[in-house]
Order: structure tokens, then sequence, then C-alpha cells
């Protein structure tokens, strides 16, 4: 884990920090815009620890989601579950087989005491594709989530503004977009339809596109990301940085292998 230093001195934020250990069959995840490489399975879970290291420092508590060891891609946690206020909402993948994981996420949500709905055929939407910037919820339509998808999820998040991003050559919405805690967005324009976005900073590298907001200060990013890290630590925010090289080679970034649930339980 590394650390970029910016102006801004962090915060600690509590909440908790849903998790899935990378299963044992994570190298078989499903890739779409990447050639296939091996992963190493050791490594991956070693670089998950250090993820999940990371979430505590920051002040996270850290709750295990149960093993979905059947699915390959469950590690993705972020893809099966969306949390609103005190609503959780069950997704369902536009990949078939990623339709198994929602269990272990389903207990999970009950057991933090979320209200708990969910996405109904003919409806897909993945949470990769949801990005939530304060009273405003950027849905990726695309390969994963489609139109009915976004009505529903838009039904569900009871007034707040629902805003559809038709996106194209990407998997998620999130795979190449992400909000700073100021709530402006950053990412890759070629991407999305940027016509119903405001003003979209465009980062240097691919995966500078993916953050998680650890506090109102603080970014965790991709050590793949160095020239993004750098920019964002230069304007101030504090930026630690975690190597997942492994969950990369499957298309997956650090917003994927987390689902934040902010402590206003
Ligand atoms: C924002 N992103 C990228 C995600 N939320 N999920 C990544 C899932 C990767 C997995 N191999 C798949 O193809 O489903």
């Amino acid at each position: 884990m590394g650390e970029w230093s910016g102006r801004r001195a962090g915060r600690l934020e509590t909440g908790t920090a849903l998790v899935r250990a990378p299963g044992p069959r994570l190298a078989d995840g499903i890739v779409t815009h990447v050639e296939r490489r091996p992963v190493d399975t050791g490594l991956a879970a070693r670089q998950h620890g250090a993820y999940v290291d990371a979430l505590r420092a920051a002040g996270w508590r850290v709750r295990a989601v149960a093993p979905a060891d059947r699915c390959p891609d469950a590690v993705f946690v972020e893809d099966a579950l969306v949390v609103a206020g005190d609503t959780a909402v069950l997704c369902r993948s536009g990949a078939l087989g990623r339709r198994a994981e929602l269990e272990g996420a389903e207990r999970a949500a009950l057991d933090l005491g979320l209200r708990l709905s969910r996405i109904k055929e003919p409806g897909t939407l993945d949470g990769g594709d949801v990005l939530q910037v304060g009273d405003t919820v950027y849905v990726g339509r695309g390969a994963r989530t489609n139109e009915e998808g976004v009505c529903q999820l838009a039904h569900l998040m009871g007034g707040r503004r629902v805003v559809p991003v038709a996106t194209d050559g990407t998997l998620h919405l999130k795979s190449v977009m992400a909000a700073l805690p100021d709530g402006s967005l950053i990412g890759l324009p070629q991407h999305v339809d940027t016509s119903v976005l405001p003003c979209l900073r465009v980062v240097p590298e691919p995966s500078g596109a993916h953050v998680v907001r650890l506090g109102p200060e603080h970014l965790l990013m991709a050590a793949s990301a160095p020239r993004t890290a750098e920019l964002l630590a230069a304007d101030g925010w504090r930026v630690t940085v975690v190597d997942i090289s492994e969950f990369e080679a499957l298309e997956g970034c650090v917003t994927c292998l987390s689902v934040l649930v902010p402590g206003i339980l």
C-alpha cells in the first residue's frame, strides 16, 4: 500500500465495507475487453488482503460476504448489490454466469439492517454501472445494464435524480468514470455519452478512472494509475494506492472489490 500526499488532511469516516474474498475459480473470471492472461491466485489473495487493510486503515469496518466459490467473479461484489441510504438493491447481472452470486450479498445486506429490493426480469443491472454522486445517480446503460434495469433502479431510488448514461466499448460505467468526494467527475469521455454529464475531467490512463472514496478527502486508487494519482494528490487529495494487478487482469478495478455502506445506520 502506498500514499500520495496532497495538502488536505484526511479525516476518518466510519461505515461498513462489504467485501468477498477471491474464490478458488478466480482465474476463470469473465474477460470481455482485454485478452485473457493467467491469474496468480496466491498473489490475488495477498492483494485482496492489502485492499482490505487499506479500507480498515481509513476507518471502515470490514464485513465479509459469504463465499460463492462456484462463481469466479464473486470477488467483484460491487456488481451484486447497490446500497443507497437504507435500501439495498440486489442486482440482476446482464452476464448470466454472474446471477448465482446474490445469495451471500442478500444475507450481508439483511445483517446490516438494510431494506431489500431487487431488480426483476426483464431488467438487468450490474452495480458497476451505478455511480452515486450526492443526489444524482448516474447509471450506465450498456452490455450489463438495460433500459428496464435503469428504470427499475430509478423507481427504487426514492426521488433522487437518475441519469442514464449510454456507454460504449466498456464493461461498466465505473470502468471509465468516477466521482471525487467534491462531486466532480473524472474519466474517459470516449466511452460515455458526455452530453448528459456535467464536465468530465480526462484522466491520463485508463485505471485513473477508478476511485474509491475512502473519506471526505481521501481516495483509494490502483497502482496502475500513477500519473492520475500524482495529479489528484497535487490537487490536494490524499491518495492511498494498492496493487490489484490480478483483479485488473479480469477487468476488475478498485471500486468492484467492495460495497461501501456509509455510517448512517
Ligand atoms: C466497475 N467494474 C469494472 C466492476 N464493477 N466489475 C468488474 C467485473 C469484472 C468481471 N470479470 C466481469 O466481467 O463481470
